[in-house]
């Protein structure tokens, strides 16, 4: 607070006449004094006792020659340094009319040295603003004019110095604790000086300007011109608030000597009133232990309230005209201005919380008695932690942690939901120190939103991980499968090598019980195995296991290719490879999409922690509660990024239900495949019986039918007859030839099944002609027998055990069937 009175100092107009009546003393330490000088005998002729000499004590006085800028530097400034630093200043102008009050507020027209103290300090304070890039400036400007008791606002723009009465009327009110309230007043903001000085001109223009005998250009109304200034330290929680008045008085002349009458009388008596009560209200003032000031009488004290005894620093400026005539005048001015220096101000500094802020703290306490609420009435809040929550309870549980004190507290609150993450959060830490992790607490997860992120895109890893493994695991059978079928292809141009020995004295039946024994295939998923090591268990082999005789295999691998599902099979695995490419397209993309969601997450936790720090480091503003943009651009793109992410998931999931799907209806296809081609084998092996009873019954009667025969008595021990057999390609339906010839064969029902392992091999088998000729069966001779879809069963040995001779029957067959495809029968 500062303690002040009135500065009071005196302006002397400059006069053309010489007449030397007064003297001014500018002393820099006891200030000036104005001393004027009335010869008695300027007493109208008459002997009197009027005083001499008058003399007025002033802080300075300015005399004629003095000019503007002058009184700028002197009087003004520092005035608006004070209204700068945040207290109210007020200047105003009294003298009689001409005196130079508009000339010294105002300026002067003619010259730009003119300029009076409005532009002057319009000029200076934007200046101010300029060089101070420490503080944020904010200025209003109201221009109020009162005339005749009523006031004005001469900043409306829709009246441009027509009349006054079109002009707002502003009124006054106070309220409960004296502060006078401006009704329809405006305030303009001005950004700039040149904004300002519109305003002035706007002001001016609007002005009542009317032309008395004193005074050709002479103002009769008091004028007030107010600087609003907010100045506010950028991130600060207070601002300062300010006014500067700049007053234009009207003329202080007295009503006898104006000579004025009809309306100018009028408002000389109004201007005269409002002086009086001005005067009225100073002389309270400066009077000791007045309990009452009169400032409601007038308008004009009513508005100047705070500067004539109040939270001001004020000054005032007293025109005087110092030629003969208005002697009187500037005697009763500077009388005026004595009294005014009595009063004394109390200026204190206009600094007041910003209400936005304001609301803020007010929203923090809100929140924290809520939570106190909660706590007394053991209510708890259900809604998430908010980013700041989980960072604050993050660092009190590392600042826990790491406190060596074992009687250390971690104290949260009623709240459970911070107690629940807190424990959650521990939980993770023990859980990654188990696991050999060193994650600290900084380093887990800030936010439930990213961990349920996290969580999904691990399932979904997982899920296109088993898709993989399975698909890498068909991809081996495939391969394991193509191998086997060279390895085959192999082992059947080695069965024809060795079919050649058959003609050298080897018994095929051992040689083919040795071959079904030691070849065994994998069929893609099959079920069965058969082994013809022992003829009497095939069967028995072929439900127990996925292994299939090398025959069977053939025979197989034929089927499947003429079977109706085959290109169903085909297909579907077909979608299934291009829908496992697919998924790991998908899954790329996913992974993408989630490092990008993570990678946008932490720039928004930057962005949120730099603005929490410039909030505690006591800069915020009450851009605190705007919404930051970059932070808004942040969360719409993680929302756009999460979108992309939930529908990747969704095409994931999708396709892991199309794949299992096709997986399926390629399980059920293979199954249904592998029964079918059982059936057809099973059927296969019990036609071949028939046929064989049949040629071995011929055989024995010595029908012609029976054109082979074996051509030595080293037939097997059992003295087994021959054996007609229908041999069909198959599928049966395909056939060429099915009317195949018959053969004979060793009569497998008199032919003792234990004997299998003791089959010797037939040295040569004879073939008859159709003129009966015995002829030499050779391995070429036969195979090119087989060829043509005749087999000479004959030259085959057989067990006797019916679904074991079914396979060497069919084994040769797929054989003959392999071997035309692999190289064309030559005739
Ligand atoms: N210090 C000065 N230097 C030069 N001219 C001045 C000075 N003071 C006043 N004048 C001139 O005197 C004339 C009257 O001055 P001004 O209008 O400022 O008086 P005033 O006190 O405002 O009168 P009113 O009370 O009628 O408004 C103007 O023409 C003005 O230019």
């Amino acid at each position: 607070m500062v303690k002040q009175t009135i500065q009071i100092f005196g302006r002397i107009k400059p006069t053309k006449k010489t007449t030397a009546v007064y003297s001014v003393d500018n002393d820099e330490r006891i200030g000036a004094s104005l001393e004027f000088v009335v010869p008695r005998d300027l007493a109208d002729g008459f002997v009197n006792n009027k005083r001499e000499c008058y003399k007025f004590r002033f802080q300075k006085v300015f005399d004629q020659a003095v000019k503007q800028d002058e009184i700028f530097e002197n009087i003004v400034k520092p005035v608006a340094d004070s209204v700068l630093a945040g207290f109210n200043g007020t200047i105003f102008a009294y003298g009689q009319t001409g005196s130079g009050k508009t000339f010294t507020i105002t300026g002067g027209a003619e010259h730009y040295s003119d300029r009076g103290i409005i532009p002057r300090t319009l000029s200076y304070l934007y200046e101010c603003f300029s060089q101070d890039s420490s503080m944020l400036y904010t200025t209003h400007i109201s221009y109020l004019e009162i005339y005749n008791e009523m006031g004005y606002d001469l900043l409306d723009s829709r009246h441009e110095a027509s009349r006054l009465e079109d002009l707002p009327r502003v009124t006054f009110m106070e309220d409960p604790d004296q502060n006078i309230h401006l009704k329809n007043l405006s305030l303009q903001q001005s950004a700039n000086e040149e904004e300002a000085l519109n305003l002035l001109f706007l002001g001016d223009t609007n002005r009542m300007i009317a032309e008395t005998p004193m005074n050709q250009a002479s103002t009769r109304s008091h004028c007030i011109f107010t600087v609003h200034l907010c100045r506010r330290e950028p991130g600060s929680a207070t601002l300062r608030r300010s006014k500067l008045h700049l007053v234009d008085l009207a003329g202080s002349d007295r009503v006898s000597k104006t000579g004025l009458n009809g309306q100018l009388l009028t408002e000389a008596k109004y201007i005269n009133l409002s002086l009086h009560y001005l005067e009225q209200v100073i002389i309270a003032l400066s009077e000791k232990n007045r309990s009452h000031i009169p400032y409601r009488n007038s308008m004009l004290t009513s508005v100047l309230r705070d500067s004539l005894g109040g939270n001001c620093m004020t000054t005032m400026i007293a025109t005087m005209a110092v030629d003969k005539r208005n002697l009187d005048e500037s005697i009763s001015t500077c009388r005026f201005a004595q009294r005014v220096a009595l009063i004394k101000n109390e200026a204190i500094l206009n600094e007041e919380l910003d209400p936005n802020l304001l609301i803020a703290r007010l929203k923090r306490e809100i929140a924290s008695l809520k939570e106190e609420l909660a706590m007394v009435t053991g209510e708890q809040r259900e809604d998430q932690l908010t980013v700041e929550e989980i960072q604050r309870l993050e660092e009190l549980l590392k600042a826990f942690l790491d406190d060596p004190d074992p009687g250390v507290t971690l104290s949260l609150g009623p709240d459970m939901r911070k107690i629940q993450y807190c424990f959650s959060l521990l939980k993770i830490m023990i859980l990654d120190k188990q696991g050999g992790g060193n994650k600290r607490i900084d380093e887990s997860p800030a936010a439930t939103a990213r961990e349920e992120v996290i969580e999904e895109s691990h399932h979904s890893a997982a899920e296109v991980t088993k898709l993989k493994e399975m698909l890498t695991q068909r991809d081996n059978e495939i391969s394991i499968l193509v191998k086997m079928l060279k390895k085959e292809k192999k082992r059947a141009q080695d069965a024809a090598a060795q079919l050649a020995n058959i003609t050298n004295g080897q018994s095929l039946a051992s040689q083919n019980a040795l071959r079904l024994s030691s070849v065994s295939l994998l069929s893609e998923n099959s079920t069965d195995t058969i082994s013809a090591s022992h003829g009497g268990r095939a069967m028995q082999y072929m439900k127990r296991g996925p292994q299939l005789s090398m025959g069977k295999q053939e025979a197989f691998e034929t089927f499947t290719r003429d079977h109706e599902d085959y290109l169903t099979i085909d297909d579907n695995k077909n979608l299934i490879k291009q829908r496992s490419a697919e998924a790991k397209r998908l899954w790329e993309q996913q992974n993408e999409a989630r490092n990008r969601i993570n990678e946008l997450k932490k720039q928004l936790e930057m962005r949120r922690r730099q603005r929490a720090a410039h909030g505690v480091m006591g800069n915020s503003t009450e851009a605190e509660d705007e919404v930051d943009s970059v932070e808004e651009n942040l969360r719409k793109h993680i929302e756009q990024e999460k979108k992309a992410y939930k529908s990747i998931i969704d095409h994931l999931k999708a396709l892991r239900t199309e794949i299992e799907h096709l997986q399926l209806l390629l399980e059920r296809a293979k199954v249904k495949l592998q029964r079918d081609f059982h059936r057809w084998w099973t059927q296969e092996a019990s036609s071949v019986q028939e046929p064989l009873s049949e040629a071995s019954a011929r055989c024995h009667t010595g029908s012609p039918g029976g054109n082979l025969q074996p051509s030595s008595p080293s037939t097997p021990a059992s003295g087994a007859p021959g054996l007609s057999s229908t041999v069909r390609d198959y599928p049966a339906d395909r056939d060429p030839n099915p009317d195949c010839t018959t053969s004979s064969v060793h009569n497998l029902r008199s032919f003792n099944p234990s004997s299998v392992p003791q089959l010797t091999p037939v040295p040569a088998w004879h073939d008859t002609s159709p003129d009966g000729r015995l002829t030499d069966y050779t391995p070429s001779s036969e195979w090119r027998d087989l060829s043509t879809t005749k087999l000479s069963s004959s030259s085959i040995p057989l067990t006797g055990d019916q679904q074991t001779d079914a396979d060497i029957l069919a084994f040769v067959r797929a054989r003959q069937n392999l071997l035309n495809r692999t190289d064309p029968p030559q005739k």
